[in-house]
């Protein structure tokens, strides 16, 4: 590991000067820091849009050539806003919601309904009314239980039948850590297209869709985990739902028009990690599933995708500030130092749920050559307040400095608690060397507002 600015994991738009100035699409972190505080997401609006663009584009093309459709819906549950919801809606992606607020964030922010999809496990009456009454494109159905809700609340709504997918799970492992794969089949999301006796979870679920005239069928649904950096899960799990899809054919005469293949694409964390590239994996996939349609004998469907973390995990970065420094030493007789920041397990929550690794630097000064190994840790009462596990600072790092974390564009700001009574920071895009917050930082009258004494 070291030092990369510029360059993965940070946006494209940050950039080092030779005395350590730091900018962010032209925004000057000191700067940034002094108007709008810290800690604080800062988002890289035209990073964001171009990995937007990007993944939109690599499908779209490498689609083309098999002859089929196809449609990028971003997963909102990375990080959504208003203004994000707009962003990727703009540069032609539909919006993927995991829940009833996901949901009012991307029609808030003008996203129709028929660019939306709704999943979820567990989706309450109220979600499944919201979604229907928002017309949203279709409604990815986790469970048996669930078509039956579904449908009767659509019997109850009338007019057009709801567009449903059903969610199946393939038995492919994958991503980083156990926590983030979901088609393997000891957990709780989809169905099995294991079938040990009679028809398998995921038949049944697809039969009980056609059995409903109030649903109608549109496709089949398969995310098998995220931060995926081998990508033959991919293909192993499209061949699997293209291979049902026929099956259900042969069985009933409905050939299913979607397939979605999920998220989960890898980003870069670490100076030197390679993230999944969307032109290489849009044509493996594309010459995968063509080949798994000519084997089967069925025409291909349309397809769609939908990546979270691969479009707004690399555009943002926290900025903290440091405060104390103390060296520590550790059980093997070395000394670590421990960087003490101004947020922490509740803005990233990564580092302690997943073990996951990110990068740090000093910013805005010019440090010293010399490093030590530090952790950089929060400010919460908790000892596995991490936010950096491992990182080489500069020797001379201390109270005061700003330090960056880059790549936390995803999963950090959505998945940010109030722990201890801290109020979450803003979200703060950059763009042509200015600012805008897109999300306020809470205050301590926002908590307190919640507190009915
Ligand atoms: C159904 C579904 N779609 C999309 C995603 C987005 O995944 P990622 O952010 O890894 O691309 C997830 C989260 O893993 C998911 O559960
Ligand atoms: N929240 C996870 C991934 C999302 C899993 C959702 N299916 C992460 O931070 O990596």
């Amino acid at each position: 590991m070291s030092t990369t600015i510029p360059g993965e994991p940070w946006s494209t738009g940050v950039a080092r000067a030779a005395d350590g100035a730091t900018t962010v699409a032209g925004v000057d972190v000191r700067a940034l820091a002094a108007e709008h505080g810290t800690p604080a997401y800062v988002l890289d609006e035209t990073d964001l849009r171009s990995r937007a663009r990007g993944y939109r584009r690599a499908f779209e093309t490498a689609f083309a050539e098999i002859g089929a459709g196809v449609d990028v819906y971003y997963a909102g549950k990375a990080f959504l806003s208003v203004a994000v919801a707009r962003w990727v809606h703009e540069e032609g992606l539909r919006v993927d919601t995991a829940t009833g607020g996901e949901l009012a964030v991307a029609l808030r922010a003008g996203v129709p309904g028929a660019d939306i999809g709704l999943h979820g496990n567990n989706k309450s009456d109220t979600e499944i009314a919201r979604a229907l009454e928002a017309g949203v494109g279709r409604i990815i159905v986790d469970s048996l239980v669930e078509i039956e809700r579904v449908a009767d609340a659509a019997a109850a709504r009338g007019g057009a039948p709801a567009p449903v997918m059903v969610r199946v799970t393939t038995g492919v492992h994958a991503g980083g850590h156990e926590y983030i794969s979901t088609a393997h089949e000891d957990q709780k999301f989809g169905l099995s297209i294991a079938s040990p006796d009679g028809d398998s979870p995921a038949m049944r679920g697809l039969l009980a869709v056609l059995a409903r005239p109030e649903l109608r069928l549109l496709g089949i649904h398969s995310h098998i985990g995220s931060q995926i950096l081998d990508p033959s899960g991919f293909e192993v799990a499209a061949r699997a739902v293209l291979t049902l899809r026929a099956q259900l054919a042969e069985r009933t005469g409905v050939l299913v028009e979607e397939v979605d293949l999920g998220g989960g694409y890898g980003i870069a964390y670490l100076p030197g990690e390679v993230a999944l590239d969307p032109d290489r994996i849009a044509k493996d996939v594309a010459a995968s599933v063509q080949a798994t349609a000519a084997d089967l004998g069925t025409p291909l469907p349309r397809f769609s995708i939908e990546p979270g973390r691969a479009i707004v995990g690399p555009a943002g970065l926290t900025l903290y500030t440091v405060g104390t420094v103390k060296p520590v030493r550790t059980d093997d007789g070395s000394v670590r130092t421990y960087v003490s920041v101004d947020g922490g397990m509740s803005d990233n929550i990564r580092p302690a749920l997943y073990g996951a690794a990110y990068h740090a630097e000093v910013v805005g000064r010019l440090a010293s050559a010399q490093t030590v190994l530090a952790r950089v840790v929060g400010k919460h009462c908790e000892s596995g307040d991490i936010v950096v596990h491992e990182v080489q600072l500069p020797a001379d790092v201390r109270a005061g400095d700003l330090l960056a974390v880059a790549a936390t564009g995803a999963y950090g700001r959505s998945m940010a608690s109030n722990y201890n009574h801290v109020p979450r920071p803003p979200v703060i895009a950059v763009s042509d060397g200015e600012t805008r917050v897109l999300v306020r930082r809470e205050t301590e009258d926002d908590l307190l507002a919640l507190d009915l004494g």
